[in-house]
Formats: C-alpha cells, sequence, structure tokens
C-alpha cells in the first residue's frame, strides 16, 4: 500500500478546506474552523492501487506565507497551492508560495526532480468579481512547471477530483523515481565495495 502525502498551502480564506473537503466526501461544507492545523486521512483506489492519502491543512490564520511553508515542506510528497480567483492578493500570495516550494525543494534534494504541485485558482463561481484572470493562473502554473485547474469548491466536485487524481498520480511516479534511484545508488556503491574488496585481491592471485 502506497502513502501519499500532500500539504494544503494558500492564503486565509482561499477555500483551501472546502477544495479538500469537495475532493474527500464530495460535498461543500460552508465554514470550517481555520484556527488550527488538521492532517485529514483518507484510504483511495487509483489506476487500481490501493493509497492511503493524508492531507495536512496548516492553520494559515495570521501566519506569513514563510510559516506556512516551514512544517510542511520537508513532509509532504506533493503541494497543492491554492488563490482565490476574486483576491489577486491570495494570487501573489500563491507565486510566492510556489517559488518557496521550488527553493526549499532545490536546497534540500539536490539533483532530484521536482515535487509534484499544483495550483487551484478557487472561488471560480465568484467570477464577476474576479481578479486574476484564468491566463494569468495558467502562466504562473506553466513557469513552475505544475498542475493548474481553475475550480469552484461551492459548485463542482469532478474538477477538484481529476486535478487530485492528476496530482497523486504524478506523486507516485516521482516516489518511485526516487526508490528507484535510491536502489540504483546503494547498488553501485555495494558494486563498489564488493570490488574495492574482492577485485585487487583476485588480481593478485
Ligand atoms: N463562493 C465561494 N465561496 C467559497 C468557495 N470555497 C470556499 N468558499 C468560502 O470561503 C471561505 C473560506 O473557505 P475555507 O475553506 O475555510 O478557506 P481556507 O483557505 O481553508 O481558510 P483558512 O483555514 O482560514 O486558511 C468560507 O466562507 C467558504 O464557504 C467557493 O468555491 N466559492
Amino acid at each position: 500500500m502506497n502513502d501519499i502525502k500532500l500539504a494544503l498551502l494558500g492564503s486565509e480564506g482561499a477555500g483551501k478546506s472546502a477544495v479538500l473537503v469537495r475532493f474527500l466526501t464530495k460535498r461543500f461544507i460552508g465554514e470550517y474552523a481555520s484556527n488550527t492545523n488538521s492532517l485529514y486521512r483518507k484510504r483511495l483506489s487509483i489506476d487500481g492501487r490501493q493509497l492511503n492519502l493524508e492531507v495536512f491543512d496548516p492553520c494559515s490564520q495570521g501566519t506569513e506565507a514563510r510559516c506556512i511553508l516551514e512544517e510542511p515542506v520537508d513532509w509532504a510528497d506533493g503541494f497543492v497551492v491554492v488563490y482565490n480567483i476574486s483576491d489577486r492578493t491570495s494570487f501573489i500570495n500563491a507565486e510566492n508560495i510556489l517559488q518557496q516550494i521550488r527553493e526549499t525543494r532545490i536546497e534540500n534534494c539536490k539533483g532530484e526532480v521536482e515535487v509534484p504541485v499544483c495550483l487551484v485558482g478557487n472561488k471560480q463561481d465568484l467570477c464577476h468579481a474576479r481578479q486574476v484572470c484564468e491566463e494569468e493562473g495558467r502562466s504562473l502554473a506553466q513557469e513552475n512547471r505544475c498542475l493548474f485547474q481553475e475550480v469552484s469548491a461551492a459548485e463542482s466536485y469532478q474538477e477538484i477530483a481529476n486535478l487530485f487524481t492528476q496530482l497523486i498520480r504524478q506523486v507516485m511516479e516521482h516516489l518511485k523515481y526516487r526508490a528507484d534511484r535510491r536502489r540504483y545508488s546503494s547498488s553501485k556503491s555495494m558494486a563498489k565495495l564488493i570490488n574495492n574488496m574482492f577485485g585487487k585481491r583476485r588480481k593478485s592471485v
């Protein structure tokens, strides 16, 4: 069974909990306690594989983006960064968060492939009050090589489900790649060790 850990990041009130709860339960619940960190767990089956999904929804009340990032950035296998299309500040914050994910991951995992991330433009139903156009979201996602979708946690389930499914697939590939790399580098160092121990001795016989 695969364990997949995701972290939800974004400005206060962008709709992080609403997006996640929509994915996990297919329902929209209007209000959530936002003064605590929450860890959601669910068993899923994707492409016939059983998964234990854990999603960390950190409390973002009164905290700056950098503080929000500190805890989950090492823990998570993938990130969901949410902004509100009717709030430009939340988009600018999402931009900063994407940059911080990139920087932190580059520092911590030299040479590894980039961690899977998806950018979500939530509250699409508020398009009459739109402050961020869809194209801006798409091009930010392209710059950061991440998935992108505008959604409305209030009104629809399917787009959110598709997005999480794509992200989880990418995470599974990423974890497999990392495990293969670890196996390869440990078998290479084992071969080197054996060679050092016996290769030379054999030569002198
Ligand atoms: N119109 C509309 N409102 C939404 C949508 N998603 C969430 N909301 C509302 O936006 C508010 C904030 O939603 P939350 O899910 O609590 O946002 P959050 O990002 O988890 O907020 P914090 O926990 O405070 O960081 C709530 O009043 C939700 O009902 C949406 O798609 N459309």
